[in-house]
């Protein structure tokens, strides 16, 4: 299963629960506004079914288990043969068992089935009389829907004349396309209404609107077709003869629109094996259909079984849905982010609170363009319809807008790039950053000249944006190789400005390593990261010779983020070069370079030790309270102590341990040392051994 069952306490939640369900469906078969999404709405009647199981005897009339439509609709026009529901399955093992159960209905092995798309709109019957389409009707309850005629025109996919002057119904699937839906909200909303939530959505609430001053497409895909009173006898009972795939093949011949011309058509398989594979091919082209579907409906091919399966009052029993988890899920859009692209396109993307879908985590959606914003009608702390299926990128499908509150407040646009603070080009409609691929430059440039980093005076952002326009620099090392002449040739740039940048440019060549480290601007490493990199590596040498496993002896700096800074590092290797040859300084004033590399160890915990010393090669561990000459040093002080001597000091004991210093107090590590027989000293042995160090 893929949805657990919302768990009800007791009557009243239960009474509770069916008023909920029954109203959610209400609003969904025939407005498509529903509050709850599907997996939300499929949880609660699993729940009411399982609290109706444990007390069959308090099952409310009106519960929407076992019911076409959850029983929350009705309609006035009888259908000539029911028209169903299907039942569900959500597994191999499922769908296995379904197919022996087909077996013991039909008395012979299940063989040949047709398997096609799920497809996630509204049933509908199309009766056409002498090959004239003259009404549309709905499902409803099953035995009679609505009138919906006044949609004829607006369905693609359902010619208004047949290929043949026949008599017939044909029975399928009304939805809207993802391009139709687009095209659907936007018109509405032109229009002052509200946008749709979902393409299912707007497909019910699109059909059963009847007097609008505009009118949208749908499509239509058949999956059946069936005698009326009137169809000429032979056609009829050839209709009740023929295999399934058949039927389709007939329907297709008529001119009506079927799976068959699209990337999941429907195909017959001989063995449940052939079956499931089937299922896995039209699962993975999910997520790239142009249309919604929800599963892959399995039905028993020939007439014969179907005939001998025969129907239930809810769902017929020659054929199956093998459900696929649900894409959809509502959630609230929390922010719009804004992020530069490396062609300064700026993108807005959306920060949702997060929801699971299909087993993953979503936080955040893409929105493409601002228009794409407006035509949407998105709004912070709207509630939206999250759609992810596959590896694609999650996107927001539309707000639910009759969730609103009016708490929901405007998405603000920004007024200049936000990555460098240019003007935005937004003459098309993904807006773009007027630096266009020089942005990232502008705002990289920007961000070393400032205070914090090479700190250089008069070369702010406008300054900056000159300067790369005028084609002068592409790169930090550019801005140090400026001459006179050039600078005086930009506009508003007069003897005494320009005198002025180049002391203070000077003047930058001569800041510490780690404000130049900080101005290269590597990802994950800010001011006071840089600062502790500069100074234990104290020159931009052995910071470049220093691998992951090296670049984590600095505080602060984990096995996650270590290999980001080397390979960043690495890839910044021309630019650190340039800058060394325009004579910046590279090295970090009273600071030394750590021991080579190669000299340490590999706990992580231990510094580098000396090469020989009293202790060499010996792992020293320090425990409680030193005494005597030792009595002032703190632990890592005593660490030091113990790696200048030559060994590698640790915190815990093991059978590698060759010493254990313990100090009064010394409890649980002087125990294991004991237990494991590692040799113990006191504060006063341990000074003894390390004497010459100590003077
Ligand atoms: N969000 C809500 O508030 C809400 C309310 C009610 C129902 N629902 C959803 O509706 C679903 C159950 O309702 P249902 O009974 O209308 O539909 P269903 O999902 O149980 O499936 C039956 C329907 O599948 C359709 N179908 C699509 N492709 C088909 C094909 N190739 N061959 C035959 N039939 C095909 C038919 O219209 C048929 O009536 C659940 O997924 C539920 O989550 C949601
Ligand atoms: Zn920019």
């Amino acid at each position: 299963m893929t949805t657990p069952a919302a768990v009800i306490v007791d009557a009243a939640a239960y009474a509770r629960a069916v008023e909920d369900a029954v109203s959610a469906a209400a609003a969904y078969y025939t407005g498509g506004t529903s509050p709850l999404d599907d997996d939300a709405y499929d949880r609660l009647v699993r729940g009411i079914a399982d609290w109706e199981a444990a007390h069959p005897e308090r099952t409310l009339p009106h519960s929407p288990t076992g019911k076409v439509a959850g029983g929350a609709v009705e309609g006035d026009v009888p259908h000539t043969e029911p028209m169903l529901s299907l039942d569900n399955v959500f597994s191999a093992e499922e769908f296995t068992a379904w197919t022996a159960s087909l077996s013991r209905r039909t008395g012979r092995d299940a063989r040949r089935f047709s398997v096609g798309p799920k497809l996630d709109g509204l049933a509908m019957a199309a009766r056409y009389v002498d090959g004239r389409l003259t009404r549309l009707i709905t499902r409803g309850d099953g035995t009679a829907g609505e009138d919906v005629s006044h949609a004829i025109g607006t369905v693609e996919g359902l010619p208004e004349k047949l290929g043949e002057p026949v008599t017939v119904e044909v029975r399928g699937e009304v939805l809207m396309t993802a391009a139709q839906f687009e095209h659907a909200n936007e018109v509405r909303t032109a229009h002052g209404g509200q946008p749709f939530a979902n393409p299912r959505n707007a497909a019910a609430g699109t059909l059963r609107a009847k007097e609008r001053l505009y009118t949208v497409p749908m499509t239509f895909f058949g999956y059946g077709l069936l005698p009326l009173p009137g169809t000429d006898g032979a056609l009829a009972e050839r209709l009740n003869e023929l295999a399934y795939s058949e039927v389709m093949a007939l329907t297709a011949d008529l001119g009506v629109h079927t799976s068959a011309r699209t990337a999941v058509p429907d195909v017959v398989a001989e063995t449940p094996e052939d079956v499931l594979e089937r299922v896995r091919e039209i699962a993975a082209l999910r997520a790239d259909l142009p249309f919604g579907i929800d599963g892959i409906v399995v039905k028993a091919d020939l007439a014969a079984d179907r005939r001998a399966a025969g129907n239930g009052s809810r769902a017929p029993r020659w054929a199956v849905a093998y459900k696929l988890p649900a894409v959809e899920k509502i959630t609230r859009l929390l922010e719009v982010e804004w992020n530069v692209g490396r062609t300064g396109i700026i993108a807005p993307r959306a920060v949702l609170e997060p929801v699971v879908i299909d087993g993953s985590t979503i936080t955040y959606a893409t929105l493409h363009n601002p228009a794409d914003i407006t035509r949407r009608d998105l709004r912070l702390g709207d509630q939206v319809m999250v759609h992810r299926a596959g590896d694609v990128i999650p996107r927001i499908e539309a707000p639910v807008a009759h969730l609103r509150t009016g708490e929901e407040r405007p998405i603000v646009f920004p007024a200049q790039c936000p990555r460098c603070g240019s003007d935005i080009d937004t003459g098309e409609e993904r807006w773009r950053c007027a630096q266009g691929r020089n942005c990232h430059l502008v705002a990289s440039l920007a961000y070393a000249a400032g205070r914090d980093q090479l700190d250089i005076e008069g070369l702010g952002a406008t300054r900056v944006v000159q300067l790369v326009e005028a084609g002068l620099v592409a790169d930090l090392a550019d801005l140090f190789t400026l001459r006179r002449d050039q600078l005086l040739a930009l506009e508003r740039m007069g003897e005494t400005s320009t005198d002025n940048l180049l002391a203070a440019l000077a003047k930058a060549k001569e800041q510490p390593l780690s404000r130049v480290l900080c101005a290269l601007g590597v990802r994950g490493t800010g001011r006071s990261m840089s600062r502790r990199i500069a100074r234990y590596f104290a020159t931009m040498d052995a910071i470049r010779a220093a691998d992951a496993d090296a670049m984590q002896r600095v505080e602060g700096i984990g096995a996650e983020k270590a290999p980001s800074i080397v390979a960043e590092l690495a890839e910044l290797a021309p630019l650190i070069d340039k800058l060394t040859a325009v004579g910046v300084n590279m090295t970090e004033p009273g600071a030394t370079p750590p021991p080579p590399a190669g000299a340490a160890s590999t706990d992580g915990e231990a510094a580098a030790p000396a090469e020989g010393g009293p202790l060499a090669g010996m792992t020293v561990v320090v425990t409680g309270a030193m005494t005597g000459s030792l009595e002032k040093l703190s632990r890592n002080e005593m660490n030091e102590l113990v790696e200048r001597a030559g060994g590698r000091s640790s915190s815990s004991v093991s059978k590698k341990t060759g010493l254990v210093v313990a100090g009064e107090g010394a409890g649980s590590k002087r125990a294991k040392a004991e237990q494991l027989g590692v040799r113990l000293a006191t504060p006063e042995e341990f000074a003894t051994m390390v004497a010459a160090l100590l003077g």
